[in-house]
């Protein structure tokens, strides 16, 4: 069935205010939804598929762009409709237009030059050239800019997996766990998670499996302090609230009070009493100090560039310059070093990004290492083993969307010396006096 063609003007005038990059995509599209609120599902649907399949292929769809009629922004537009919704469901198009749109289908994108294949930045496509060779770059290009699937993860206290997959196959909803995590299971469309019962009674909550594992790494245990010092909205407080099986301490710190708040009605969900919110003011707080050399896990998520997310966040990698990459490493390196104070003698700390990038991964924990004598790392190996999650991995957890198909995530688990920690905790307590 057709579009009306409003539609193709909404999704025109979206996309304009979109590619001047001055907002989040997904915020610009809220808003636009908002004013016009007699937009069905399925007409907003096409409009959001168009500005992602944009956002993903930009590249690739400007330079076909520059041949065909109408102006740049309608051409873009349609390329991006043709990709979501095919050209046949388009309205009012000239016979030029669809010859074009049928033109662009034929392509085998395999024989494109490799900046256009790869549809990211030039820089960040050479960085990750550098990373993992031409070919796993490219490979790895492709997977970022293929839509995500809809993971969701289980909560312990209130669900059991197979249940749930059997509630979820009423629905009618196909889900299969997910290989590695051992909570996760991926829905095999992308239907309304948030009007089933399962989820509004917090038996599921929507988490990639590779943030999943990420809080499964951290190991931990009943009865244990724990700090998850970047928590955000919360996706990882919630597993590890879970995993701690709803009793010890577990607190979530965040600069970001906006962000707490949207932690506050998904604990209601979860059914935990064991999380404590912080609003801090920056990663040197006095309300950190108290808690210096008392916790038993410190979570670092630390804000990054999120190149790892591109599938589900493709304007990301137009939003940020090259620059953004250096100003994080500093940000990162000053966070993780607030966070590790906190850390009791034979503590851990583990820190994350869902970045893809050296700079913001491996050097900032071999700058840790570097810098704090009283921590040694604990291979990933080991850590996975400890939790047996069946992941080959070496010092550090990489997870890959085209090796994995998780979002891109890294993580390195530090541990504190037992004898140097106490040590160091006197000197800092002397500080203080
Ligand atoms: C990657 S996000 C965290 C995502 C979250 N852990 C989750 O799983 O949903 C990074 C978070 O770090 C927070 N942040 C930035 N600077 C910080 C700082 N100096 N101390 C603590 N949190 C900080 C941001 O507000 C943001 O919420």
């Amino acid at each position: 069935m057709r579009l009306p063609p409003a539609v193709l003007a909404g999704a025109e005038e979206v996309l304009r205010e979109i590619l001047r990059f001055t907002a989040p995509a997904d915020t610009t599209l809220s808003r636009y939804f908002k004013d016009h609120p007699r937009l069905g599902g399925r007409e907003r649907g096409a409009i959001a598929e168009c500005i992602y399949a944009v956002l993903r292929n930009k590249n690739f769809f400007t330079d076909f762009s520059e041949a065909g009629g109408g102006s740049t922004m309608r051409r873009l537009m349609l390329l991006g409709m043709a990709d979501a919704v095919g050209v046949d469901a388009l309205p009012g198009l000239s016979p030029e237009e669809v010859e074009w749109l049928q033109r662009m289908k034929a392509i085998d994108r395999k024989l494109l030059h490799k900046s256009l294949r790869s549809n990211l930045p030039l820089w960040l496509y050479e960085k990750l050239v550098a990373q993992y060779g031409e070919e796993e770059a490219l490979a790895l290009a492709d997977a970022l800019n293929t839509p995500a699937p809809l993971d969701l993860r289980v909560n312990a206290l209130k669900a059991d997996r197979d249940k749930v997959i059997a509630q979820l196959a009423e629905a009618p909803i196909a889900a299969v766990p997910t290989p590695y995590a051992p909570l996760g299971l991926r829905v095999l469309k992308k239907p309304q998670i948030q009007n089933l019962p399962l989820f509004k009674e917090g038996a599921v909550e929507v988490q990639d499996e590779g943030s999943q594992i990420l809080a499964q790494v951290l190991g931990a245990k009943r009865g244990e302090m724990v700090v998850d010092f970047c928590a955000g909205a919360g996706g990882k407080t919630l597993a590890l609230g879970a995993q701690m099986r709803n009793t010890g301490r577990l607190y979530a710190f965040d600069v970001s009070e906006k962000r707490l708040a949207k932690l506050k009605p998904r604990l209601a969900r979860s059914g935990l009493s064991n999380v404590h919110p912080v609003a801090i003011a920056h990663e040197k707080d006095a309300k950190i100090k108290r808690l210096a050399g008392k916790i038993d896990r410190v979570l670092v998520d630390a804000p990054c560039s999120g190149m790892g997310t591109l599938r589900r966040n493709p304007d990301v990698k137009w939003r940020q310059p090259q620059s953004a990459i250096a100003e994080m490493h500093d940000k990162q390196v000053s966070i993780l070093d607030g966070a590790a104070r906190l850390v009791k003698a034979g503590g851990r700390l583990v820190y994350a990004t869902c970045s893809l990038l050296d700079e913001e991964n491996d050097a900032v924990a071999q700058e840790f290492v570097a810098t704090h004598p009283d921590f040694q790392l604990v291979p990933m190996s080991k850590v996975l083993a400890e939790q047996k999650i069946e992941l080959e991995m070496g010092d550090y957890l990489k997870l890959l969307p085209h090796k994995h198909q998780t979002d891109g995530f890294f993580a390195a688990v530090f541990e504190r010396k037992p004898m140097a920690a106490k040590a160091k905790q006197a000197d800092e307590a002397g500080d203080e006096a």
